[in-house]
């Protein structure tokens, strides 16, 4: 057995009850093979076992309570994955599906995406198996201020910084930087990102995932010699990554044929309409299927994953993990789809991604794609430290050079290491480097 296959076993059976945190670490690691041929020490100091294992995991009781008077119970979390290249930053998720495993992946993938963006930040996240859908904004509060009165003792500016993912934006930033402040009795704004405009948020961080996600995809089109303009494109989800996708796809000339949420989609053959759809989503709050009292030439298709066997050039998974399975993964193929661009976090199974890479379709690696959220994060705790702040057009150029680096490194990682273009282990590779090369700096930790 290779170092690697050892390594890969003891984690697994270390792990056994957790498929998603065992899915995201075997596809990093099927990726540096060569790597670790190329660098005997690696093995020496067993970095794979010691990066796979999260330095601190914070378990929690939430007790708050409902507008009935009743005392609910939840359970909080945070994953302390890996601090070697900064504080520990990655977003809180709110979702009831929420537990060890699916958090233990999206830490471990938030260090390997952190380390790609070349900026100073470690990787963590955190959440709880609480649902705000349906919640009236005073039990989100009290949700957040219970949340917060015990986490505040494990983060800070320089230690932990939280933001969002699903089931967290600004309204929820919002409480638990109020309960944080309380506590603390300082104004520490670097204590979490995605915070509003208003007290210390960055300009362009709410839009910054999907607009990345649309630099990088550009910057691959342009690679292949392929136009972007005139493409058609679907976009799962209608969240905050999903939204601000479509609104730089359309920018960029793309036309967005269909968007869903976690029980159906809408197809609208003139081209979704944006602008409705944001205000439907972030102002309104509703269900995707109230875009068709505005749109009567659209339809409303119910079902998960229903939306992959509608025919596009383009598919932006952008809702959550495991969306596109080999089955959708088929359809898309089936239908003459060209690429598949990850916003969401590990949005495709490994089998899917496999097979769509065998059929040629170009994939840009979820870690690497929507790798601007958490750079603009990163950028909002700069402007905190030195209490200044940056336009949006100055962020938007940060972000663009951001997501057309982390290209361009990804790719000369992979043809250097002999996989062609494959940006999938070409993110992988430059990744695991530079946080394993940190680790070795800093000793046996
Ligand atoms: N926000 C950010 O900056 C970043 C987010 N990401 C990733 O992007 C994805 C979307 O995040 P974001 O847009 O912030 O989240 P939001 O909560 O804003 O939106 C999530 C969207 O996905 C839909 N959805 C469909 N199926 C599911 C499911 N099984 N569980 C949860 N949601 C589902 C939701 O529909 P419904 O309303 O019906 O639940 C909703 O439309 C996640 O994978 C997240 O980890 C990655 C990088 C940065
Ligand atoms: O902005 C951040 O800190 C985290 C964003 C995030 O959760 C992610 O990149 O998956």
């Amino acid at each position: 057995m290779t170092y690697l296959e050892r390594a890969i076993e003891s984690i697994k059976a270390r792990n056994s009850h957790e498929p998603e945190f065992i899915q995201a670490v075997e596809e990093v690691f099927h990726s540096i093979a060569p790597v670790l041929e190329q660098h005997p020490e690696f093995e020496k100091a067993n970095i794979l076992e010691r990066m796979a294992e999260p330095e601190r995991t914070i378990i929690f009781r939430v007790p708050w309570t409902n507008d009935k008077g009743e005392l609910i119970v939840n359970r909080g979390y945070r994953i302390q994955f890996n601090g070697v290249r900064g504080p520990y930053k990655g977003g809180f998720r709110f979702h009831p599906s929420v537990n060890l495993s699916i958090l233990k992946f999206l830490g471990f993938e938030q260090t390997f995406k952190n380390a790609l963006t070349g900026r100073p930040i470690g990787g963590g996240k955190g959440g709880a198996d609480f649902d705000p859908k349906g919640k009236s904004d005073a039990e989100v509060m009290r949700f957040c201020q219970s949340f917060m009165t015990e986490l505040f003792r494990h983060i800070g500016p320089d230690v932990d910084v939280p933001a969002g993912d699903i089931g967290v934006g600004a309204r929820e930033i919002g409480y638990l930087f109020g309960q944080y402040r309380r506590l603390k009795g300082a104004y520490e704004a670097g204590v979490l990102t995605g915070k509003h405009v208003i007290y210390g948020g960055a300009l362009g961080r709410k839009e910054a995932t999907g607009f990345g996600l649309l630099y990088f995809t550009k910057a691959m089109f342009d690679q292949n010699l392929i136009e972007l303009a005139g493409k058609t494109a679907i976009i799962s989800g209608s969240g905050n990554v999903a939204l601000y996708t479509a609104v730089k796809a359309q920018e960029f000339g793309v036309k967005i044929l269909a968007m869903s949420d976690s029980a159906g989609y809408v197809y609208d053959p003139a081209g979704i309409d944006v602008k409705a759809m944001i205000d439907l989503k972030e102002v309104r709050h509703g269900r995707i299927k109230e875009y068709l009292e505005d749109h009567p030439s659209a339809k409303y298709v119910e079902g998960l994953r229903k939306i992959w066997g509608v025919k596009c050039d383009i598919a932006f998974p952008c809702a959550t993990q495991n969306d596109i399975d080999l089955e959708s993964a088929k359809m898309l193929v089936a239908n003459g789809v060209l690429a598949v661009c990850e916003g969401a976090n590990m949005p495709t199974t490994y089998e899917a991604m496999t097979y769509l890479m065998d059929k040629g379709v170009l994939l840009t690696p979820a870690k690497a794609s929507n790798a601007g959220g958490v750079a603009i994060s990163a950028v909002e705790m700069t402007q905190n430290s030195m209490r200044q702040s940056m336009t949006f057009e100055e962020v938007d150029t940060i972000l663009k050079t951001i997501m057309n680096n982390i290209y361009r490194d990804s790719l000369n990682a992979s043809i250097k290491y002999g996989y062609g273009h494959d940006l999938v282990a070409g993110a992988n590779i430059v990744s695991f480097l530079r946080i394993a090369e940190s680790m070795m700096l800093q000793g046996d930790y």
